[in-house]
């Protein structure tokens, strides 16, 4: 019997909780999301039901400004630590779902290889231009008009093992562009490439003053090389539910179902709506909007105010709990808005977990790798894991 009928898992995509043990490694020392976007709001970040939950007891010893310990959480906390080979999302998701990425994804810092370049030209009839790592809004800002005159292809990657292709759809239909990062996807999943994600970037506009990306974005990642605790709930007979962009990242392994959202807002209230249904199992739900438009935009600004909107949705979610339920809130990266260049930052994630049948206010202490939480879900499901994860449900007292 399972100890609770329904989990509920929430990545907060990108909100890291200060440097990891092996920041150094990924020159992010000093990188610390959430702590600086406390600071650069300057006490007016206000996120009440996280911390209720215990967000700010995360950090005793360097408070986030706005999120301060409390006395009685309602809920446990700890924070945890990556030990995948990379700082994506693809790396985060499956390490939680107790598939560390330990062999490196391939990266081109200086571009992909001609090779492959011309095998995309060959295929789309298309000519590639620009082949660099960018950020996917300049990128389109500088070279969009030229686009629009050509009909090229923009390819760009980032600090990610991504290859990224972006389309303004008025010249380079949508079913067009899917189809060239399928193709783009099929050619570059194996040794000497291995590339974690082919990314479909399109966006409208006319002019680099108006020019916007659409939520038709699609990612196309690697399918996983093993089972991911998604498979062995799914295999167990567990229902599983993705949110957002959660079908992508497994490329559909081990769900059931699931919806694609168009915000964070839209990805809550699609969460909070299978809360308040029937549904049994486990949730699973990606708010991407935190790392796409605001962290690696460097946008401190936004990135707080979209704290602050999930913060008041997760009362609503809270409210529509019931006392069988567990929540867990976690993330699967940094991407601090106030650091230098616009990459992922290799940073603990904040980890606080609720049910209203719990007493709270429970330290879970440090947690790696991220598939603790998967080995979790799986023990209150009574499903058997791989013992890469170790579970804390017996720390739920
Ligand atoms: O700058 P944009 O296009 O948003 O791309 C970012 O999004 C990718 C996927 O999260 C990252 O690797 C980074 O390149
Ligand atoms: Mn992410
Ligand atoms: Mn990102």
């Amino acid at each position: 019997m399972a100890q609770f009928k329904r989990v509920i898992g929430i990545v907060t995509d990108s909100i890291g909780i200060g440097e990891a043990p092996d920041a150094a490694k990924f020159n992010d020392e000093g990188s610390d999301t959430l702590g600086h976007i406390g600071t650069f709001f300057k006490g007016q970040l206000a996120l009440p039901n996280w911390q209720q939950l215990g967000l700010g007891n995360i950090r005793q010893d360097q408070p986030i400004e706005g999120v301060a310990p409390i006395a009685h959480p309602i809920g446990y906390f700890g924070k945890m630590a990556e030990i995948s080979a990379g700082k994506d999302s693809m790396d985060g998701h499956w390490e939680m779902m107790g598939l560390p990425v330990t062999a490196p994804l391939g990266f081109f810092p200086q571009g992909f290889p001609e090779a492959l370049i011309k095998q995309i030209e060959d295929f789309s009839g298309r000519k590639v231009i620009v082949n660099l790592p960018y950020s996917g809004t300049e990128v389109i800002a500088k070279y969009g008009e030229q686009q629009l005159k050509t009909g090229d292809l923009i390819v760009y990657t980032s600090g990610d093992s991504v290859l990224q292709i972006a389309a303004n759809t008025a010249v380079i239909p949508l079913k067009e562009l899917y189809k060239i990062c399928e193709y783009a996807r099929s050619i570059t999943t194996d040794a000497p490439y291995k590339i974690g994600r082919v990314i479909a970037r399109p966006y409208v506009g006319d002019s680099a003053e108006n020019f916007t990306r659409t939520s038709d974005r699609h990612d196309y990642a690697l399918m996983p090389n093993a089972p991911t605790d998604l498979d062995r709930l799914q295999a167990a007979g567990v229902p599983t539910y993705g949110v957002g962009k959660i079908n992508d990242i497994f490329s559909g392994q081990g769900l059931d179902d699931g919806i694609h959202t168009v915000s964070n807002v839209d990805g809550m209230n699609q969460t909070i709506k299978q809360v308040k249904s029937d549904r049994q199992g486990f949730i699973f739900t990606n708010l991407v909007d935190f790392d796409a438009m605001y962290g690696h935009r460097r946008n401190a600004q936004g990135d707080g105010e979209a704290l602050m909107i999930f913060d008041q949705q997760l009362g609503e979610l809270m409210a529509a709990m019931q006392p069988e339920d567990l929540l867990m809130i976690t993330s699967d990266h940094g991407n601090d808005p106030t650091f230098r260049g616009t990459d992922h930052t290799r940073e603990f994630v904040p980890l606080v977990v609720y049910s209203k049948s719990l007493p709270g206010g429970g330290d879970l202490g440090i947690r790696s790798p991220f598939a603790d939480m998967g080995a979790t879900i799986l023990e209150n499901f009574g499903v058997a894991g791989t013992g890469v994860g170790h579970s804390f449900l017996a720390a739920l007292k």
